[in-house]
């Protein structure tokens, strides 16, 4: 029964394949019966069941339909695609285990109905769904948006509880927390009742006309005189004596509240800080990651740098995430401007720039989770390339040669696949595009990397190059010595002959050397370089066609690693250079 089970999500992911990508350009590795071979790209399995499949960004179209035949499926990611066709029901009978839906921003139609009580996260912003919101029946959602839609009708109760932003630019949705559903029209009501017809305007006017023909003897007048007066006095002393005694009671209850909220306080505080230690702060994309599934998960050791370790954790759902876990030494203190430079890392948002899900900011723990890169990192891929590596391989009897190859993989997941010429040039285009949005993302100081090498360069599951962890080194304690520079003989001569380094500073910018300047977006700019140089100039390119372009790269590699920071070029203009090439 499970063997067909297992060939059931097969088939639907493959048909799911058909629509989605006909010319086979994105999904090329969904070949064969078996998704959890571990080839299948953005295919997570748990026991030899799809459990996972994230996909944003990834050009998609056609129906998602198929997807929602996987009954183990626990996340379903397909943002920013050009997916079409409507939802069907969704109920526990079909998906009893969903617990994120994201498909927002694609040009899905129709009407929703989610009755999931295990649904956590459903995002379906940005699409063209039409009909009511009280088909949505989710117990348990913590995190929703149904915005720019073209829903309709009022916001059920158990929506209302989600901020207004969860439901705006859908034109026809009314009800708490949106203006209520009466009020346009109760407004119409009130216009026709202030506002007087032609006909009450005649009949009005005529009325007055006959009371001023109208004879008032004097004392009558008098009599009307006074007791409008007394009735305007009567008015203002109900007026005044009402505001007198709103005031008193209003000074009182806010003399409470403001003792009570005194009374509080230290203990609100501390009992939010202590919540704070133990729980991880989750970002877009991440909301269900919780700290104790995080400590309970099976881990594996992907390297050790000088700011910590990294991991590589399997969730009980069975969703892969990196942890990085900070070195106590370099990052003892527990300091707000750590928070603070975490959201905002956390709101970082692009293709080529590893997100980062969630953290934890305990003084006895700092941890990092961003999503987990399959294919390794540039450091991985130079080296399994590596000449040394291949021919010691070959003289080495072939079970050390296995071993060195599991060696490695620890290392970051070396895949030994020829660094072709084209993927030379492509990674570089992507680490640089990342680079660029890190520097050019609005901040109130420019957001610098500050430990830009290859390590830090790694490769998703579509084989694309993203920027990994910018932004903490500023945190570290001795700054300094954890920036980026390479044990001596790692960096290929090459580059440093092209960079005009004599010294053994790597990655480093020159004027961080003295250990007083902070890096900035021009030193960014210089480890890139470096890196830069060290992928062209490596021996091992043997692509007749890479001669003359090898020359051209260089160049650009050499003027980001001028000497003087405001020679090197923006790394928007490094974009545009590399683009050149490609
Ligand atoms: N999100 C991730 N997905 C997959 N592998 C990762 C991820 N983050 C880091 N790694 C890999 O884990 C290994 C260890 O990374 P780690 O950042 O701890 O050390 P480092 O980059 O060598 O040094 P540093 O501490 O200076 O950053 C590296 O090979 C890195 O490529």
């Amino acid at each position: 029964h499970e063997h067909a089970l297992r060939g059931r999500d097969a088939h639907l992911l493959l048909s799911f394949k058909a629509s989605a990508d006909p010319c086979n350009a994105v999904l090329r590795s969904w070949e064969g019966h078996d998704p959890c071979s571990g080839s299948w790209i953005g295919v997570t399995c748990y026991r030899r069941r799809v459990v996972s499949l994230r996909l944003d960004h990834s050009s998609l179209t056609g129906s998602v339909t198929p997807l929602f035949g996987l009954t183990r499926l626990r996340v379903l990611s397909l943002r920013r695609n050009a997916l079409t066709g409507s939802l069907p029901h969704l109920t526990t009978l079909n998906n009893p285990r969903l617990r994120r839906l994201s498909l927002s921003h694609n040009k899905l139609r129709g009407t929703l109905n989610v009755s999931l009580p295990s649904l956590a996260s459903l995002r379906v912003e940005h699409n063209q769904l039409s009909g009511g919101v009280e088909g949505l029946r989710l117990p348990n959602v913590s995190d929703f948006n149904v915005s720019s839609n073209q829903l309709s009708g009022k916001v059920t109760d158990l929506l209302s509880k989600f901020p207004a932003s969860a439901f705006e630019g859908n034109q026809g949705l009314c009800g708490s927390p949106l203006p209520g559903c009466g009020e346009v029209s109760r407004l119409s009501d009130d216009t026709t009742a202030v506002s007087p017809s032609p006909a009450s305007l005649q009949s009005a006017t005529d009325s007055s006309s006959s009371r001023s023909s109208t004879k008032v003897g004097f004392t009558a007048l008098l009599a009307i005189g006074i007791s409008d007066l007394l009735v305007i006095a009567i008015g203002l002393v109900v007026i005044v004596g009402m505001y007198l005694w709103l005031r008193k009671k209003l000074i009182t209850s806010l003399n409470g509240a403001a003792a009570s909220i005194r009374e509080l306080e230290p203990d609100k505080l501390q009992r939010e800080e202590k919540e704070k230690g133990r729980s991880l702060i989750c970002f877009e994309g991440g909301e269900d990651l919780r700290l104790d599934c995080l400590l309970k998960a099976s881990a594996e050791v992907l390297g050790k740098g000088i700011s910590g370790s990294t991991y590589r954790a399997v969730l009980e759902d069975g969703i892969i995430v990196a942890v990085k876990r900070l070195s106590a030494v370099q990052f003892p203190s527990h300091c707000k401007a750590f928070d603070r430079q975490m959201h905002l890392i956390g709101r970082v948002r692009h293709p080529r720039v590893v997100s980062l899900r969630a953290y934890c900011n305990a003084h006895e723990e700092k941890l990092l989770v961003y999503d987990f890169m399959p294919n390794g990192s540039l450091l991985s891929l130079l080296q399994s390339n590596s000449k040394f590596l291949r021919t010691a391989k070959g003289r080495l009897q072939p079970a050390i040669a296995r071993s060195l190859d599991g060696c490695l993989s620890c290392a970051g997941g070396g895949s030994g696949r020829t660094l072709d010429w084209m993927s030379r040039k492509q990674i570089l285009m992507g680490a640089a595009e990342g680079l660029a949005f890190i520097h050019a993302f609005p901040a109130r100081s420019p957001l610098v990397h500050a430990n830009i090498k290859p390590s830090n360069i790694l490769i998703d599951e579509q084989g694309n190059a993203c920027i990994a962890e910018w932004g903490i080194m500023r945190f570290a304690s001795n700054f300094h010595q954890a920036m980026p520079h390479y044990p001596s003989g790692c960096l290929s001569d090459g580059a440093m002959f092209a960079a005009g380094t004599t010294t053994r500073l790597g990655y480093r910018a020159p004027e961080l050397v003295n250990g007083k300047e902070q890096p900035t977006q021009e030193s960014d700019v210089y480890s890139f370089g470096m890196v830069l140089l060290e992928v062209v100039t490596d021996k091992e390119i043997d692509d007749a066609e890479s001669e003359g372009e090898v020359m051209g790269m260089v160049k650009i590699g050499m003027m980001c690693t001028a000497e003087r920071p405001e020679e090197r070029p923006k790394a928007n203009q490094v974009v545009r250079m590399l683009s050149d090439f490609l």
